[in-house]
């Protein structure tokens, strides 16, 4: 699997809340940085879409991270990720800068996976997606680190 993301993560702290769940990841995640694009609103996300569509393996099943994607329980999630990697493409999960992500990554774009409405920074989406991987692989092994609490 892999992640391709806009941005650097310079941020000590949560570089470790990312590496805490990356490294029990199986199977694991190769994350993919980015430059964040310069110039207008409209150049950035056309620059950054350039970059991101070619750090996107050919083959690749890709699902974008957008305010605008389906809200998935966290059981559902595991359950998508399952059905998609039964697929046979390698599974590229995709996470924008400040501007977004550009119309043509959206097009790209296999699914498109929302974390509610609100607009969250890119580096928090990064975190809560890695932790959301790992809590979708114990899910799907039976491991209790999942507790739904829900009947
Ligand atoms: C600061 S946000 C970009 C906000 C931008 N104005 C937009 O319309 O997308 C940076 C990136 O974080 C991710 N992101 C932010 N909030 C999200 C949410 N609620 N659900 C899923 N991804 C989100 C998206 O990949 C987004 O491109």
């Amino acid at each position: 699997m892999k992640l391709v993301a806009v941005g650097r993560m310079k941020d000590k702290n949560e570089r470790a809340l990312v590496e805490r769940y990356l490294k029990r990841l199986r199977p694991g995640l190769d994350i993919a940085e980015l430059a964040d694009g310069r110039g207008s609103a409209d150049e950035i996300k056309r620059r950054e879409a350039q970059a991101i569509l070619s750090a996107c393996p050919p083959q690749a099943f890709v699902i974008v991270l957008d305010e605008s994607g389906r809200n998935f329980s966290s059981p559902a999630l595991s359950e998508a990720m399952a059905g998609w990697s039964a697929l046979g493409r390698p599974l590229c999960f995709v996470i924008g800068g400040a501007e977004g992500l550009d119309a043509s990554v959206m097009a790209r774009a296999d699914a498109a996976l929302s974390f509610g409405t609100l607009t969250w920074p890119h580096m928090l989406v990064r975190i809560m997606l890695v932790e959301q991987i790992y809590r979708a692989q114990m899910i799907a092994s039976g491991h209790p680190y999942h507790r739904s609490g829900r009947p």
